[in-house]
Order: structure tokens, then C-alpha cells, then sequence
């Protein structure tokens, strides 16, 4: 059996990952593709486990660099043990995030160095990448409009950050996009639902 694709979706807080990956997800069924969901943090057993440890909690609950271990210890167990077996199985694999958060949000917006992400990634997941990664695009003030309006003041730990910090973390991910444009796909975010999945298909069309 051919191996399926693996697809991974990034951005911001409130850019539309969720609501693309379940519309991408239909989308692709409907062409008769296999197609799993899944998410980071967590996505198998134990990374749900981890998730919880990341999320919950005070803000200064972890240091950065045990938060970057903890992110790539959940990445090693989603990578074994829900995204190999599905892609050798034949099936596709849509997730709402993967190893770009880490390197936007650890690596680039809290200090610790794109290198030092990579060879945690290198070790905990073998360096595993996506066969494309869509890098959702959306004004800095319409996502946080977008997200305010979901959570309604319901904070995870992360919830707390400001503005010079969600500006770190586009400013990463579109140098990480720059940097590898053979998996990168920017797609503009904005609009309604069904034009931004138009837009997300044609962007793994050659996929
Ligand atoms: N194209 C869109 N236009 C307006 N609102 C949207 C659009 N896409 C998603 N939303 C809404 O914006 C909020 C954030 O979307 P979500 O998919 O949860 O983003 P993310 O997963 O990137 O944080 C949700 O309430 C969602 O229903
Ligand atoms: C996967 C991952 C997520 N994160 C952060 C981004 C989010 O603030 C948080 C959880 O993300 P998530 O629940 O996906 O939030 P949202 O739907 O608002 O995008 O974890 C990292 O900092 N590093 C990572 O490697």
C-alpha cells in the first residue's frame, strides 16, 4: 500500500487551524483518502498525558527550556505511536500543529534557539518533518479577535501573553516558512471558512 501524506497546520492562536483541519479533513475523505485528525500537544496516549502538564497549571510553572523538553517528549510519543503507523497504513494525517510551534513559539519567542529545538526533535522523533505544512495567515488583531470570541476568558496557561509576543511568534514562523519553501505553503487566512479551505486544497494540490 502507498504511504499517505502527512500534513501539518500552523499559526498563531485563532488563525483557524481547528475549524481548516476538520474541513480539510472532509474534503480529502470526499476524494476517498483515508484521513486522520490529530493535534499538538498530543494526539497518542501519552502526549494527551503531557498535554495536560503543559496547559494546566500557573504560567510559571515550567521553565522554558523543561516546556521545550516536554513538547518534544510529546511529539516523540505522537510521532510513534499515531502518525508512523497511520502514514504506513495508508492513511492521511492532518494536524493542528506540529514541530513549527515548537521552533515559533520555544525556539523564537521564548529565547531557546531554533538549533537546540532541531536537535530535540532529532532525537525524541529521528527528525521526522511533514510532507507539507500550511502556515495559515490572518492579521494579528482578527486572530485575537477570532480566539477571544472562542474562549470567552477561559485561559490555558499560555493564555496570558501579550501582544510583542504573538508578533515573536509570526515573525518565526514566517522566517521558518521563508526558509523551506519546498514545504512551506503560506495561505491567507482571512475571509470566509469555505474560501480559506479552497485556498488550503489547492496549496497540497501537487500532494
Ligand atoms: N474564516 C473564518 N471566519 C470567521 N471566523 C472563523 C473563521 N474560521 C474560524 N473562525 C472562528 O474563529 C475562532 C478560532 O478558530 P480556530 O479554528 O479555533 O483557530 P485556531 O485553531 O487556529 O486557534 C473559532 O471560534 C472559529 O469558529
Ligand atoms: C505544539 C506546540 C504548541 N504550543 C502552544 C501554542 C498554544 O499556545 C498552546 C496550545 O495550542 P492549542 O490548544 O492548539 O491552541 P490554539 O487552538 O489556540 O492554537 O501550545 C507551543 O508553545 N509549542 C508547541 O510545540
Amino acid at each position: 500500500m502507498a504511504r499517505g501524506r502527512f500534513i501539518s497546520l500552523e499559526g498563531g492562536e485563532g488563525v483557524g487551524k481547528s475549524t481548516q483541519l476538520r474541513a480539510l479533513a472532509a474534503a480529502l475523505r470526499a476524494r476517498g483518502h483515508d484521513v486522520i485528525e490529530t493535534r499538538e500537544p498530543g494526539g497518542s496516549a501519552g502526549a494527551e498525558a503531557i498535554r495536560s502538564l503543559l496547559l494546566d497549571g500557573d504560567a510559571g510553572r515550567w521553565t522554558p527550556a523543561a516546556e521545550a523538553l516536554l513538547f518534544a517528549a510529546a511529539r516523540a510519543d505522537h510521532v510513534a505511536k499515531t502518525i508512523l503507523p497511520a502514514l504506513e497504513a495508508g492513511q492521511w494525517v492532518l494536524s493542528d500543529r506540529f514541530l513549527d510551534s515548537s521552533l515559533a513559539y520555544q525556539g523564537g519567542a521564548d529565547g531557546i534557539g531554533e538549533a537546540v529545538i532541531r536537535q530535540l526533535h532529532q532525537v525524541g522523533s529521528n527528525g521526522f518533518l511533514p510532507d507539507r505544512t500550511l502556515l495559515l495567515a490572518l492579521p494579528e488583531a482578527e486572530a485575537a479577535g477570532r480566539a477571544a470570541a472562542r474562549d470567552r476568558g477561559a485561559a490555558d496557561r499560555f493564555g496570558a501573553r501579550d501582544a510583542a509576543y504573538h508578533a515573536r511568534v509570526a515573525a518565526a514562523f514566517a522566517q521558518l516558512a521563508a526558509g523551506d519553501p519546498a514545504r512551506f505553503r503560506i495561505v491567507d487566512s482571512s475571509g470566509s471558512a469555505e474560501d480559506v479551505t479552497a485556498r488550503l486544497l489547492a496549496a497540497i494540490d501537487d500532494l
